[in-house]
């Protein structure tokens, strides 16, 4: 069996990963050894086959041992171990939810049901590195991919709606503080039927511009209003959450040299772990949106058109719906007044699972079945 080598198990992600893991019995499958940065010699998880303590994570002698190891632990752990470890002459598969090694020439981005022909043609040729997409860019994939694999697609704007867990744990518990708050300051008018909606309205304002209201992680609030910047800046104006969507889609594709081009703004909204996005879509032909229906709802197992009507969609196609699923969900598919070319589409997923740990999972899978 092969020794895989799991780091970063415990945070969101991986505590994500280690639960659909055990879900599809992955652990029968290898001999898993949990490392830390943290609690070296602490116990590690009891996935069936006992409890061992946990290996440290900085020691380059103990993940050398390892057939496959894969990283939840984030870019600067990336950054300090794994060029140490290839130096030091590792020759394992390295799988990682970072983007720090992303762009590199001797990475893949994995999104098996979009781009299993790009990944067996890697393992082909020897590539050892395996590494997930950015979660937006993932979860567009996923929903309108089997547009891009029929070459459908002259270009592609995608408008985005993020959930706080991109930004991490602690700010999935920042929006819930900033929510609480807001709501106490306006919980007596609130409970007085009486009251002017412009008096709570006011409250709400003051304190979602109080200088001691919760905002340590965001910065900003983030309930009650929305934040039209995610990441770095890179250039002319963009942020690097944008700059993602066209180098991440066209890497996975396996056509980063005639790129499809992708832009939009991305934003953080109040929503707790799926992302939304509104794609607006160039098409190369005037094609009927039956079809167009029919190539996206054929394209993989997990997407799932929804009827471009109002309650479907507001039932349907929202965060609440796809939350903890597998499944992708799209929908609002008209063709736009510009013309028949244009094409709209809004769609929804979890993005701790297809947007960060399944591809993960299933890469692991590929490289244990292969
Ligand atoms: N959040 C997201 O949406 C996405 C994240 N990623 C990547 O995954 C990386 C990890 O993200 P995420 O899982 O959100 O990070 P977390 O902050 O949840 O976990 C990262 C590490 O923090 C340590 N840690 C310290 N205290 C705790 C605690 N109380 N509970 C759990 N872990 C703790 C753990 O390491 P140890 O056990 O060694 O102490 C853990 O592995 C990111 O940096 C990013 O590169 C990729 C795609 C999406
Ligand atoms: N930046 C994403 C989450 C993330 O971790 O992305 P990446 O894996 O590309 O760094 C978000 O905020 O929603």
């Amino acid at each position: 069996m092969k020794q895989v080598g799991f780091v970063g198990w415990r945070g969101m992600v991986g505590s994500v990963l280690m639960q659909r893991m055990r879900e599809e019995d992955d652990f029968s499958l290898i001999e898993p050894v949990f490392f830390t940065t943290s609690q070296k010699g602490g116990d590690g998880p009891d996935v069936g086959k006992g409890v061992s303590p946990l290996q440290d994570a900085y020691d380059i002698a103990k993940l050398k041992q390892m057939n496959i190891i894969l990283s939840c632990q984030g870019g600067d752990y990336t950054n300090e171990i794994f060029g140490k470890l290839r130096e030091s002459g590792w020759k394992g598969y390295w799988i990682d939810a970072a983007s720090a090694l992303r762009m590199r020439d001797d990475a893949v981005i994995i999104l098996d049901p979009i781009n299993m022909p790009v990944i067996k043609q890697a393992m082909h040729e020897g590539v050892k590195n395996y590494i997930g997409g950015n979660c937006t860019v993932s979860l567009m994939l996923m929903a309108v991919g089997g547009l891009f694999d029929k070459n459908m697609v002259d270009w592609m704007s995608a408008m985005t709606y993020q959930a706080a867990s991109g930004a991490g744990a602690q700010n999935m518990r920042e929006l819930l503080q900033q929510m609480g708050e807001t709501h106490r300051v306006a919980e007596d008018l609130l409970n007085d039927p009486a009251s002017s909606i412009l008096d709570i309205d006011r409250e709400v304002a003051e304190k979602l511009r109080d200088k001691n209201f919760p905002a340590e992680h965001f910065g900003v609030p983030l309930a009650g209003s929305l934040i039209p910047w995610i990441d770095k800046e890179v250039e002319h104006g963009q942020s690097r959450e944008e700059w993602k969507g066209q180098a991440e889609t066209n890497k996975i594709l396996g056509r980063a040299d005639t790129p499809v081009p992708v832009d939009g703004i991305c934003v953080r909204v109040g929503a707790m772990r799926c992302h939304s996005q509104a794609l607006t879509i160039k098409l190369k032909q005037d094609i009927p949106l039956d079809e167009i229906e029919d190539v996206i709802a054929q394209s993989n197992d997990w997407v799932r058109v929804i009827p471009n009507e109002r309650e479907m969609t507001t039932k349907e196609l929202t965060p609440v719906a796809v939350n903890g699923k597998l499944d992708v969900h799209v929908g609002r598919l008209r063709k736009l007044n510009m013309g028949g070319e244009y094409l709209s589409a809004f769609t929804v997923g979890d993005q701790l699972l297809w947007g960060a740990a399944e591809p993960l999972r299933r890469m692991l899978r590929i490289l244990i079945e292969h």
